[in-house]
């Protein structure tokens, strides 16, 4: 079981309060660090707070949720040690755990249907890193 950030401004609230009962339901723990309605807030301070967290050891792994998925992944990105990996299929969500080792995962909640997105996080959670060739590759990553 993980413990999972779990970040979105207005545009991904709805989103994660779905996926927030849905991985409970899967056993694993939850830190939630907002926002906590639809209000409008900014989302770089949203990607920044989950990446911190994951980066800090304070969770294992880490989703943030923007309205597009594409702001918050930019942010998330700008801490160092944050893999964050916007995914719109479950192909996707596969390959960069497989292949990136992402440690986060960001999602659009208004691109993806609610079915659409549970595929991508049930994908990113089951699914291994490689290593092999791939850890060279992540190693120049976390170099920069
Ligand atoms: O997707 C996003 C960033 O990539 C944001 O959710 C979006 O830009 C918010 O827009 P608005 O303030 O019009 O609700």
């Amino acid at each position: 079981m993980y413990k999972i950030a779990l970040a979105c401004d207005h545009g991904g609230y709805e989103l994660k309060e779905m996926i927030a009962g849905f991985l409970l339901g899967m056993g694993h723990d939850i830190f939630d660090l907002g926002t906590n309605s639809t209000e409008s807030v900014d989302y770089p301070e949203y990607g920044h707070r989950c990446a911190m967290a994951v980066v800090h050891g304070d969770a294992d792994l880490g989703i943030v949720i923007c309205g597009t998925g594409i702001g918050i992944s930019m942010a998330a990105n700008k801490v160092k040690g944050a893999r964050c990996a916007l995914c719109t299929s479950v192909e996707m969500a596969e390959l960069t755990r497989k292949h990136n080792d992402a440690n986060l995962l960001a999602l659009g909640g208004r691109i993806l249907t609610p079915e659409q997105a549970l595929g991508i996080v049930n994908a990113f959670l089951y699914t291994e890193f490689e290593g092999g060739r791939h850890q060279r590759r992540v190693d120049q990553l976390n170099s920069y």
